[in-house]
């Protein structure tokens, strides 16, 4: 039988990236044979990211539209052309089996002319709230995967499928990697270690919060793993010098990351809150308020209202610590919360996903 070809498209930051990278793994491990492609935006994470994952890439110009009035949006109508026209070129030679979207700008002109050439298409919404991208998307696509409930409100109900959120395989598997993460990151474990992860990018808000309370973390025997993000680091890599505190732009091994932190503050990105269900640590969201219609909050709140986590919101920040402080006293709630945010746990997700793209190849 002839190898399948499988174009992949999404991007812009880790959120889209990671999950396309996750379930190209997983068609690889099943179709050794495949050939696949992925399709992103030039200049975004993703040009980088999948080239390491071992994968072939080509970039469109395509970027978002900005919400606020400026110049910048004059140029979209001609980046959509250029971007719709490369789209079908790509398509035409690669000629892909399937289309498989998992949102971000450069999914929207490759399944737009994957729909077109009746290729059948499939995409992954990871947040509660989907992105313009996807809601643009779904009359065309022949399935949508998504992770939460009630998507039905912004989606064709006989089109969706509860998968959850791809996840890497090697955070499955965290509890046994206690040992190596501490000499990994050469932690005094007779202190707690919070990890601070501010999303892919790294989030400034949070950064600002952790660099004030510096001294409060050294008085309460807290140890920092703190991602502040690539834009950051050079401001705040200087607090290396610190005892206990580790800054890193980006953490590579985020498997080690989680095995070793007793406690977790971070943003609610979609993938982010589906890989904290699956390591079952206490976390406290600070959900970026800055993103498409509030979804973060809305992903973190699907969360904190099943007592699986806490959260305190932007605006909220001067609570902070004595949310933290209690947290840290209070042993019980702690494996309440570890507990409560596990059983949300989908690791079956990247699975789930590509039986979909199976059944579809299938038809
Ligand atoms: C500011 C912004 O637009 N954020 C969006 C973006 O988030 P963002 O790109 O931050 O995405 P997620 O939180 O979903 O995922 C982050 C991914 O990056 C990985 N990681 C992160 C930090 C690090 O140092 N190392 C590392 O490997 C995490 O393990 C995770 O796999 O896409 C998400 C998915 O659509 C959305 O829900 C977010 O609202």
């Amino acid at each position: 039988m002839k190898p399948y070809n499988i174009l992949i498209s999404g991007g812009g930051t880790g959120g889209h990236i990671y999950p396309a990278i996750a379930i190209a793994n997983e068609i690889k491990a099943r179709f050794p044979d495949a050939n696949i492609l992925f399709v992103g935006a030039k200049d975004k994470m993703e040009m980088e990211k999948v080239p390491q994952a071992g994968y072939k890439i080509e970039g469109l110009w395509i970027s978002g539209i900005q919400r606020k009035l400026t110049s910048k949006n004059a140029s979209f109508p001609f980046k959509l052309i250029n971007s719709l026209w490369k789209a079908r070129k790509i398509i035409r030679k690669f000629k892909p089996d399937i289309a498989i979207g998992t949102g971000g700008f450069a999914s929207g002109p490759t399944l737009i002319m994957a729909n077109r050439r009746k290729i059948p298409t499939l995409i992954q919404e990871q947040n509660s709230f989907p992105g313009i991208t996807n809601r643009l998307l779904c009359k065309r696509v022949k399935k949508i995967c998504v992770a939460y409930d009630n998507l039905d409100r912004f989606f064709p109900a006989n089109k969706i499928v509860k998968t959850g959120n791809p996840v890497r395989q090697d955070l499955l598997n965290i509890h046994s990697k206690l040992q190596a993460a501490t000499d990994f990151y050469q932690l005094d474990k007779s202190k707690k270690t919070l990890l601070v992860l501010g999303g892919s990018l790294g989030a400034r808000k949070i950064n600002q919060l952790v660099e004030t309370n510096l001294d409060f973390f050294k008085n309460q025997n807290v140890e920092l793993i703190w991602q502040c993000g690539k834009l950051y680091f050079d401001e705040y890599k200087k607090y290396n010098e610190n005892e206990g505190v580790q800054v890193h732009q980006f953490i590579n091994k985020m498997d080690l990351a989680y095995a070793t932190a007793d406690f977790i503050l971070s943003r609610a990105g979609a993938s982010s809150v589906s890989e904290l269900c699956i390591v079952g640590k206490p976390v406290i969201f600070i959900p970026s308020p800055n993103v498409a219609e509030d979804h973060q909050t809305k992903n973190a709140k699907s969360i904190v209202d099943k007592h699986a986590a806490l959260m305190v919101k932007e605006s909220e920040l001067e609570t902070f610590l004595v949310v933290f402080e209690s947290l840290l006293k209070d042993i019980g709630k702690q494996q309440s919360l570890s507990e409560n945010i596990n059983e949300l746990a989908l690791p079956s997700a990247t699975k789930d996903i590509v039986d979909e793209i199976e059944n579809l190849l299938n038809k």
